[in-house]
């Protein structure tokens, strides 16, 4: 495909957008649907690419899901109705599949391999490997099972106290769901909270889970009943229009039915300590997570610094972060991000380079990065998304500020978690 030319220039951005389901929430739902006993229905689901192919996953591996747009049923038959797939597990673009699932599969006695694609051949997997090892699961990989192709034989496990090395609810939640499989206890302690839909969700489909402090426990042989799920919007999505409020002039954009989950909000943090014109209304929510609707409007926008147990809260955000910080007055500095670098990109590299492409002055760091704001307008050019939805997002995010044309690179990666995101954009330009 061609580089898409994006609007840019805008002078004012109006409306309102409901954001499509959130991504984690909608992953985690298809996958206690499956492993649950009983018809679980989910509203409101993703039905981006990256929720897709934990879909197909579960196909293959017996149940029965009929997706139709955002409106999915699971016939589940518990952990012990999974099949044994005859062929190779692919979870495309998708971290948040491929390490779920290995916590699901290694407490299953059949053998499974799984593969993605080139940029999941590259991220890191003994951090969720090494622990299900150490729990009873025979695992390999290529480069000392560090990465895929992975192949999986699961058997009966045993409970671990397990500390994370990394701030990780990939890991923490593939512990979690070898866990519910394990004899005895299994205890996930975390060096920095991390989002907790895994945790809420065990309690929505009827099982047990228990919190002191950091430390996250869950008992072995739990059986899980089928549910409900009415996904919120995802704050993840909804952050691409945060920014564009409150940096293109003249704007006010209302997001209805955003997920507040208080392990997801690190961005309004960021936007209230920037001097964000925004309102927050905060109602009852339905299924176990919090939600609301946030107006936003053009303000005048400082720097500030990101470091710390905030970056766990925010950890998708930060592309998009960065470009805001573009648009404010002095410095911002991001560390102890570190994380970044295995993402779906190198995202410190791939936000740094693309940003630099269209003006911004902005240093890559180890662990982050530093922008110094207004130091110029961000003009045209031709960047790349480089495979990576988020940064796509930014990028076109960007343009509405740019003067003169720019045309992104490798723009359909951006339906990994928002296929309608153009569509939503152009809504707000009538
Ligand atoms: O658990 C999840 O749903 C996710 C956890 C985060 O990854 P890590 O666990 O690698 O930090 C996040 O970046 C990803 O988009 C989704
Ligand atoms: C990192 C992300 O997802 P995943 O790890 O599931 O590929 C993301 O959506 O930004």
């Amino acid at each position: 495909m061609g580089a898409k030319k994006l609007i840019s220039t805008k002078s004012s951005l109006n409306g309102t957008i409901k954001v499509p389901g959130d991504k984690s929430i909608s992953h985690r739902a298809v996958m206690f649907g499956s492993i649950a006993s009983g018809v679980t229905t989910i509203e409101n689901f993703l039905p981006g690419e990256d929720c897709l192919s934990t879909i197909a996953c579960f196909r293959k591996l017996g149940v029965k899901i009929h997706q139709d747009g955002s409106n999915v049923t699971v016939e589940g038959n518990g952990l012990g109705g999974l099949q044994e797939s005859e062929t190779i597990l692919d979870v495309g673009n998708s971290g948040t599949t491929i390490r779920l699932l290995m916590g699901i599969l290694s407490g299953r006695p059949f053998h499974s391999v799984l593969i993605g694609d080139e940029s999941i051949g590259k991220r890191p997997m003994t951090r969720v490997t090494r622990p299900l090892a150490q729990m009873g699961a025979k695992i390999t990989g290529r480069r000392d099972g560090e990465y895929t192709p992975l192949s999986i034989s699961g058997g009966s496990l045993k409970g671990i106290e397990y500390k994370l090395p990394v701030a990780s609810a990939q890991v923490k939640s593939a512990i979690l769901l070898a866990g519910l499989q394990a004899n005895g206890e299994t205890t996930v302690i975390e060096l920095e909270k991390t989002r907790d839909h895994t945790e809420r969700m065990i309690r929505l489909f009827g099982g047990e889970v228990s919190s002191n402090g950091n430390a996250v426990s869950v008992k072995g042989g739990q059986h899980l009943t089928a549910t409900h799920v009415n996904v919120p919007g995802d704050i993840s999505s909804a952050a691409f229009f945060l920014v564009a409020g409150a940096i293109v002039l003249n704007s006010t954009i209302t997001l209805m039915n955003v997920g507040l989950n208080p392990t997801r909000t690190g961005i309004l943090d960021v936007l209230i300590a920037m001097g964000a014109d925004m309102t927050i209304e905060e109602y009852e929510s339905t299924t176990g997570e919090p939600a609301g609707n946030i107006t936003i409007k053009t303000s005048s926008l400082t720097g500030t610094v990101l470091s710390g147990d905030l970056i766990p809260r925010l950890i998708d955000e930060i592309p998009i972060i960065a470009l805001l910080a573009t648009q404010a007055e002095g410095k911002t500095v991001i560390k102890d991000a570190a994380e970044l670098k295995v993402k779906e990109t190198n995202r410190i590299d791939t936000v740094v380079n693309e940003l630099k492409k269209l003006g911004a002055n902005i240093v890559a760091t180890e662990d982050g990065m530093i922008i110094h704001g207004k130091s110029g307008k961000l003009k045209g050019e031709t960047v790349s998304s480089y495979g990576d939805h988020r940064i796509g997002m930014m990028l076109a995010v960007a343009a509405l500020v740019c003067t003169g044309e720019v045309y992104l690179e490798q723009s359909e990666a951006i339906a990994v978690s928002y296929p309608e995101f153009f569509t939503d954009l152009h809504s707000l330009f009538l």
